[in-house]
């Protein structure tokens, strides 16, 4: 502990989108949010480009190189070549693979590790190849962090949606807890690292830090952006950091 925070920014696009025109800004907004001390910047840009636009990747990566050296910039997404080939362009940090089919409303589960095993393996590969670290999304199933880890990617995301939808239920938020801390355990044992997103809120991130202490990174967006409407995006981000600490 405690685990890095990469704010995903894919919802303040979203605000954007709505009008013609430049406010909210999501290089604004990822500057208040480095500045406020999150780790990084993380983009899911979607082929219909509902909210991250392809645009905006370069904008965050000079942000990220002028102003923030350090920081990470995380790009998340299906692994096609349209997406490879914006990756490569941007270079960043870290790419966070997930199965989404371009028709999903959200992402909502992990890789099949064996089915897609000769994908996974060529494009880790190759980003690898490039530098960047990879990360794969997983669903949290301990049984299979060994076949992740054959695909030679660096660390797994593990889903949290389903964790994030028992804020209403103690006895399933425990139930799923104790899910994804033994899928964290058997992601350390193969020799992988270790990042978790998805529905996760000032409320459910300190169980499952404190669950996980080999967290290395959360990615936050849609959650973060709900409590910055009433704290500030700064105030929020100093509020999940603090919830990054188990607190
Ligand atoms: C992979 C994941 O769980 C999220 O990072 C994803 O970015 C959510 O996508 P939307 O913001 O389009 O729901
Ligand atoms: N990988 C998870 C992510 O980047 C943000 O997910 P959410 O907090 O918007 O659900």
């Amino acid at each position: 502990m405690p685990c890095e925070l990469s704010v995903n920014l894919n919802a303040v696009a979203m605000l954007r989108n709505r009008r013609d025109l430049p406010w909210p800004s999501v290089e604004g907004f990822g500057r208040i949010a480095l500045a406020a001390g999150a780790h990084g910047l993380t983009v899911h840009p979607r082929p219909d480009q509902r909210h991250v636009r392809f645009s905006d990747l370069p904008v965050l990566r000079g942000l990220i190189d002028r102003e923030f050296p350090g920081a990470e910039f995380n790009i998340e997404g299906y692994p096609s070549e349209d997406f490879l080939q914006l990756v490569l362009a941007n270079r960043p940090e870290q790419v966070t693979l997930v199965p989404d089919d371009p028709s999903q409303p959200t992402s909502d589960h992990g890789w099949d590790f064996a089915a897609h095993a000769a994908l996974l393996r060529g494009v880790v590969a190759r980003l690898k190849g490039e530098g960047m670290r990879v990360s794969l999304f997983a669903d949290a199933d301990p049984a299979i962090m060994e076949r992740a880890a054959e695909t030679g990617c660096d660390r797994v995301e593990l889903y949290t949606g389903p964790y994030g939808g028992t804020h209403s239920d103690p006895l399933a938020a425990e139930a799923w807890l104790e899910r994804l801390g033994a899928t964290g355990d058997a992601a350390q044992a193969a020799g992988l690292g270790l990042n978790a997103g998805h529905d996760l809120t000032v409320a459910n991130l300190p169980p499952l830090v404190r669950r996980l202490p080999q967290l290395a990174e959360v990615s936050i967006g849609h959650g973060l952006t709900a409590d910055a409407l009433e704290h500030g995006m700064a105030g929020s981000v100093r509020r999940f950091v603090s919830a990054c600490r188990g607190d």
